[in-house]
């Protein structure tokens, strides 16, 4: 079995750095298991407390990102990202050169959770990784802070929305359960009625002044049938990231996790990535007819073999045929000054329909500009970024 990767994701204070410590203690440690590979994605942390084999921080001075940009913390962090973002291909390609030595790549990520999922950069990452690895998400939850049924929903729906963006298979991890057991959060994902219930207790308890009154309580219960639904997709465990409780489960539910990627999220993610790429090409296909039409070009079996030039085009208008088009200004005789780079024209001629290789240059022409407007914008979001 190749690497694959574990992308730590969790919401500020879960626990995602000392979660990592852990399992890379637990990996290193294990006769079963190769030591991982570790990447910290984190340019504000301060300490990180593992061993990190890429550390975004080497590359990255986010005290200087935010100074010279003059941006505050969660803008600094995307920037940050983004810089990343630009060095990717090199980053996925040293792992790649550790797809034997290594079973797992280990990921984690800024505490501010926004700024990685919901920014270009991490959505950039994620998918570099998961195009060259199978990748799992492993969104840790603070369970103790997470006890009030109304607060585990959002964090659910958190997990939900990133399940569904990133379209990986995920873990929900439980940690500081030596402070909290997980049970509770267990029986409401499987028992909707019993996550009612606490609801319910939660509003009599806290009266109208409690998160679960009224309004809540009414959202909650009308979305109870998405959730059933996101928890059917999700596995779970309960963690102890300061004890190292439930470490082995978790590493056999990421081992059953890369299986689900490999049989279906590949799969899936293949036909995606098909699809965009079929939609490119006939958007493309679409603008190059729009211009081959526009010039006139356009291939003469479309016109049912009719090879009498019928269509408008504008050699037609300038013959002045009564069509309820525009008429010309008066600067008639005045020649355009705009012609097609490398086409030997007779003067005044606009489209020579003659011309046999005319079609084949534009599509040339097309594609020269398309590849070459791609390589520019590359280039200036690249200077961009630099500056
Ligand atoms: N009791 C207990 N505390 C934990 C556990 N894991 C983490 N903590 C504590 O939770 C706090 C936050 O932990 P971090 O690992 O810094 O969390 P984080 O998600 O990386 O934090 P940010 O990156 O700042 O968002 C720290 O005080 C940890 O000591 C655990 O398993 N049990």
């Amino acid at each position: 079995m190749g690497l694959s990767t574990v992308i730590c994701i969790g919401m500020a204070g879960s626990g995602k750095t000392t979660f990592m410590q852990r399992l890379n203690s637990h990996l290193r440690a294990s006769p079963d298991h190769k030591n991982p590979y570790v990447i910290n994605l984190d340019p504000a942390v301060l300490k990180v407390p593992y061993g990190a084999n890429i550390d975004i921080r080497d590359s990255i001075k986010y005290k200087k990102v935010m100074e010279n940009y003059r941006l505050g913390p969660n803008g600094a962090i995307v920037t940050s990202l983004n810089l990343f973002a630009t060095k990717i291909d090199q980053v996925i390609g040293l792992v790649e050169k550790k797809n034997d030595a290594y079973d797992h790549c280990i990921v984690d990520t800024p505490g501010q959770i926004e700024c990685f999922v919901w920014s270009a950069s991490g959505s950039i990452i994620t998918e570099s990784f998961a195009s060259t690895f199978p990748t799992v998400i492993a969104y840790i939850v603070d369970t103790p802070r997470n006890s009030s049924p109304t607060t585990f929903m959002s964090n659910m729906l958190y997990a939900c929305s990133i399940l569904y963006k990133t379209k990986l298979p995920m873990i929900i991890v439980f940690n500081k359960t030596d402070v909290k057991k997980a049970d509770f959060a267990f029986e409401w994902m499987k028992d909707f009625e019993s996550f009612q219930e606490a609801i319910r207790n939660d509003q009599e308890l806290n009266g109208d002044l409690g998160m679960g009154s009224g309004y809540m309580s009414s959202l909650i219960n009308s979305m109870s049938l998405m959730l059933e639904e996101f928890y059917s997709q999700l596995d779970m465990c309960g963690v102890s990231s300061f004890t190292g409780d439930g470490f082995d489960e978790f590493l056999d539910i990421i081992d059953k996790k890369v299986d689900e990627y490999n049989d279906f999220y590949k799969i899936e993610r293949e036909r995606i990535i098909k699809e965009k790429e079929l939609k490119e090409q006939a958007r493309k296909d679409q603008s190059l007819n729009g211009l081959m039409k526009d010039l006139g070009l356009e291939d003469k079996k479309a016109n049912n073999g009719n090879t009498d030039d019928s269509a408008d085009v504008v050699s037609d208008l300038e013959e002045g045929e009564n069509d309820g088009l525009v008429d010309r200004d008066e600067d008639e005789g005045i020649e355009r000054e705009y012609t097609f780079p490398g086409e030997d024209r007779l003067e005044g001629e606009v489209n020579d329909r003659t011309a046999p290789d005319l079609q084949k240059k534009y599509q040339e022409a097309f594609e020269q500009t398309s590849k070459q407007a791609s390589s520019e914008t590359a280039e200036n979001i690249a200077r961009y970024i630099r500056q």
